[in-house]
């Protein structure tokens, strides 16, 4: 069937969900290793190997400066957070395993959301 336009009613609507989506991701209890920027400077070796940092704060700064057009570049920048966290840590510590859970709870929140739209 012919793809219905985007209005920018679609894509407030859109920007909405990610608000609520960055809320229940800083909201949750495993959310402590990603609620700020890594401190490359302190962690040796992180600004050589993630070479696109993320963070949940960073996210909340590009939402309000409105430097996401749609939930899809906001998923992307979610997905990195947890991309760079798998690449840098062990499945079996304390911030991988944290990474695991926050990536299965976004993967189904959102999906949750979806459905509303
Ligand atoms: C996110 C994230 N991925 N790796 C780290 C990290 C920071 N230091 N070390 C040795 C890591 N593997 N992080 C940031 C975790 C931020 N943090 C650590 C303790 N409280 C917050």
């Amino acid at each position: 069937c012919a793809k219905k336009a985007k209005t920018p009613k679609d894509s407030s609507n859109e920007l909405a969900v990610c608000r609520v989506l960055l809320a229940d991701l800083e909201a949750h209890q495993d959310a402590w290793p990603f609620l700020s920027p890594v401190q490359h400077k302190s962690v040796p070796g992180y600004r050589k190997v993630i070479k696109k940092p993320m963070d949940f704060s960073t996210i909340k700064e590009k939402l309000t400066n409105n430097l996401y057009l749609n939930l899809e570049n906001f998923i992307v920048d979610v997905n990195l957070v947890f991309d760079n966290c798998q690449r840098f840590n062990e499945d079996d510590s304390e911030i991988g395993r944290a990474g695991h859970r926050m990536r299965r709870f976004f993967d189904k929140r959102w999906t949750e959301l979806l459905q509303f739209f």
